[in-house]
């Protein structure tokens, strides 16, 4: 966003009009005013005249937008003309990005549904350790086959951004097309079966829990991907992961651990991996815009332990990598970040 950072006393008060600053964009979106600004600038009098719009009331809810950093304005130079020549245009795709979070099926609204409130006025007691989300309700990892089968759809949920940055990392990944991947945490297979559907020589298996294992057998038979999506039941604490694999990814798997975890799971995946494959590392990495993202998670965790929920940089992932000899180390850009590496071995 090219918009400014807001003082405390501006964000504060943005945050509390929060439901507004929702309708506005809501409307903006329905009316089609975010689809014209993502095709270039438009006056208020264009804007008025495609949606129907009272020109000055329009202006008011431009001037809100403008107020939450989507778009710029730029006065009519003339003094004379009216307000119908003030200009509009969007600082960056906006129709998209309110889709992504006001779109039924927005990981927002999935994350809404988990049982927050119960730590809602109630901060003070659990930052004192009195409160905390009662494990019936959340618990990590989950234990119960419900609350496994919750998750790991909201983790697919989530997944589609993910697909998208494999397939923009896919050549750094996959270099001859046909190798053996394990998904560490795999979840329920949504992203495992993503890649399998569009290149159909590879083959993967997603390391998981036990208790996981008809969700991934669903999602490989759903996908229609079959046979070349496995299953491998493990618990990645206590046990190493089987061996023989090209490619070893830990996607949003590292961050729910502490540091010495995540060492020990990059130590696992390195004795396990085949020479000269390929360690993919896909995580929330600690940017404004990730920790914004994942702002639900950050304060619904505050009522549970078992999950340290540890965004870092990516610059951490990268020395561990160094430190493990491993080469070509590429970070691929996009709507998450993937860290590829090669085995020393
Ligand atoms: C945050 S989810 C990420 C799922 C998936 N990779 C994704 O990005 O959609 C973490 C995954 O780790 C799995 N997991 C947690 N503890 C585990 C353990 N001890 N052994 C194996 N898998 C585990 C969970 O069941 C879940 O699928």
């Amino acid at each position: 966003m090219g918009g400014e950072a807001f003082s405390a006393r501006a964000l504060l008060s943005l945050l509390f009009n929060a439901s507004k600053g929702l309708d506005v964009v809501k409307t903006a979106l329905e009316l089609g005013i975010l689809a014209r600004l993502d095709r270039g600038p438009a006056t208020l009098g264009e804007l008025a005249h495609d949606t129907g719009s009272v020109p000055l009331r329009l202006y008011k809810l431009l001037d809100a937008l403008e107020t939450l950093g989507f778009v710029a304005r730029e006065d009519a130079h003339d003094a004379d003309a009216g307000i119908e020549s003030t200009r509009y245009t969007a600082r960056e795709p906006l129709e998209a990005a309110a889709r992504a979070v006001l779109g039924e099926t927005s990981i927002e609204r999935d994350r809404d549904t988990y049982p927050w409130r119960v730590l809602e006025n109630k901060l003070p007691a659990t930052l004192r350790g009195e409160h905390h989300v009662p494990r019936d309700a959340f618990d990590w990892p989950p234990s119960t086959p419900t609350q496994h089968a919750q998750f790991e759809a909201s983790m697919a949920a989530g997944v589609p951004p993910i697909a998208e940055a494999f397939r923009t990392a896919h050549d750094d990944i996959f270099v001859t097309g046909s190798e053996r991947w394990l998904d560490v945490g795999g979840g329920d297979g949504a992203l495992a079966a993503s890649v399998l559907t569009r290149h159909a020589t590879l083959t993967a298996d997603v390391l998981n829990l036990a208790i996981t294992e008809p969700l991934v057998r669903g999602r490989a038979e759903g996908s229609g991907v079959g046979a070349r999506l496995g299953f491998v039941a493990g618990d990645f604490l206590n046990e190493e992961f089987p061996r023989g694999y090209d490619v070893i990814s830990f996607v949003r798997v590292l961050h729910d651990w502490p540091a010495a975890t995540a060492r020990m799971l990059l130590d696992k995946a390195t004795r396990a991996l085949a020479p000269g494959g390929r360690l993919v590392v896909c995580e929330e990495f600690r940017t404004p815009d990730r920790l914004a993202i994942q702002f639900f998670w950050t304060y619904f965790l505050i009522g549970v332990d078992s999950c340290v929920s540890r965004l870092r940089e990516i610059d951490f992932y990268v020395r561990e990598l160094e430190a493990r000899g491993y080469r070509d180390i590429r970070t691929r850009r996009g709507p998450f970040d993937v860290l590829v590496a090669m085995s020393a071995k």
